[in-house]
């Protein structure tokens, strides 16, 4: 699968631009603010109808514009294409349209397009707190299992009604019982997360230990392990071990929600004992699991999108990343970078790559 045309309409600093595109590699080349990393973002919002980096819609429309509007012509295979549309209204709900129809529920959308980024603050999933790992895991099984991510939305909203409740409640007793009500509600989506959460981790772990291989071929152990509070007792069990606490702190204080993922390097805690190259390796095999993940489980070759890897990681470290997804066991790439010689350098050693390079200066594309 990939994306043979992107065409952006009033999409962040760009008018209007078409890219016809190479199904192996697609290089965006231009200086710092020229409009890289945003190509790189219509194309996940085409593949995931959002942006990677959590941004509302709002800021995707470009300024001044009431609305912007993407277009992808992607193909699935030799007989099957697909022409889909992003449209963004400030202050309306956005569409995205197949083949002409719109979705009636844009979850249905994620997963046709698998998609994997890797971005210059990856390293925060080892780094910083709990949310970020559980993003890895909801985007992985988000797109390929569509009732995860039903249960995923109907989870949040329930929790944000039960946080809702704790609030108005300042503490005092919730004497209309609604609290055990949410509780029950939840039980369903938390028990459906969970279990997909415990079946996901055992086979990206292996995934894990031969991307790890493959981009440090270093000796050390690297493990993960999913750490659940449903571990040691039943949702109903624990929502009432915690409600006392929840009613003071007037929010929700367990659940799937506080959920996380384990990283550790010969048995020990990964950020405690790993270098600043061991890490990068680290976080860089999270994502090229995630994508043999997606692959596995959609049976479509996802799209990688690499953002300013060049400037962000060393040159043998980036080598060796492109030795590996530009062999043929990757499908469509898209780079940006700052240099355009060094694309080309790197490039250079693979002659036979159909690849394409764009030249990006001020939210204008030529190449
Ligand atoms: N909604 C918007 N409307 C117009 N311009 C926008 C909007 N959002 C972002 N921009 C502009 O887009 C530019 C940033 O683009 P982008 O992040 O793609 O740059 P880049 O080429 O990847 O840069 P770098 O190499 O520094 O990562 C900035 O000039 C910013 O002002």
């Amino acid at each position: 699968m990939y994306l043979s045309s992107l065409t952006l309409t009033q999409f962040k600093n760009y008018g209007s631009q078409q890219l016809e595109l190479s199904p192996r590699l697609n290089c965006f080349v231009g200086p710092n603010g020229a409009g890289k990393t945003n190509l790189l973002e219509a194309v996940y919002y085409l593949c995931m109808g959002k942006s990677h980096t959590g941004n509302p819609d709002q800021y995707a429309i470009r300024h001044g514009e009431d609305g912007s509007r993407l277009e992808g012509i992607f193909l699935l295979d030799a007989s099957e294409r697909d022409k889909t549309v992003v449209k963004l209204r400030k202050r309306q709900r956005k569409v995205i349209e197949r083949n002409g129809t719109p979705y009636d529920r844009l979850a249905d959308h994620v997963g046709r397009y698998p998609v994997v980024i890797i971005v210059p603050d990856d390293s925060a999933l080892v780094l910083e707190g709990s949310e970020v790992r559980r993003r890895l895991i909801d985007n992985s099984l988000s797109q390929t299992d569509p009732a995860y991510l039903n249960h995923l939305i109907h989870y949040n909203r329930l929790l944000a009604n039960r946080n809702a409740l704790l609030k108005e409640l300042a503490g005092r007793s919730d004497t209309s019982g609604l609290l055990s009500v949410y509780d029950q509600q939840l039980e369903p989506a938390a028990t459906y997360l969970h279990q997909r959460r415990q079946s996901f981790s055992g086979p990206f772990t292996e995934l894990l230990l031969e991307a790890y291989a493959a981009i440090s071929g270093e000796k050390e152990q690297v493990e993960l392990r999913y750490k659940s509070q449903l571990e040691e007792q039943s949702w109903a069990a624990l929502m009432e071990a915690n409600r006392e606490k929840d009613r003071v702190l007037q929010r929700t204080t367990a659940g799937i929600h506080r959920d996380d993922l384990v990283f550790s390097q010969d048995g020990h805690p990964l950020r405690r004992v790993a270098s600043q190259g061991q890490l990068k390796s680290f976080v860089l095999s999270l994502k090229l699991a995630q994508y043999r993940l997606l692959e596995r489980d959609t049976q479509r070759t996802p799209i990688l999108l690499l953002d300013d890897i060049f400037d962000k990681l060393d040159q043998d470290r980036v080598r060796q990343l492109l030795t590996l997804v530009l062999g043929s066991a990757y499908g469509q790439v898209f780079i940006s970078d700052t240099d355009p010689e060094r694309v080309t350098q790197l490039i250079e050693g693979n002659p036979a790559l159909d690849w394409r390079r764009f030249l990006v200066a001020d939210g204008r594309v030529t190449g």
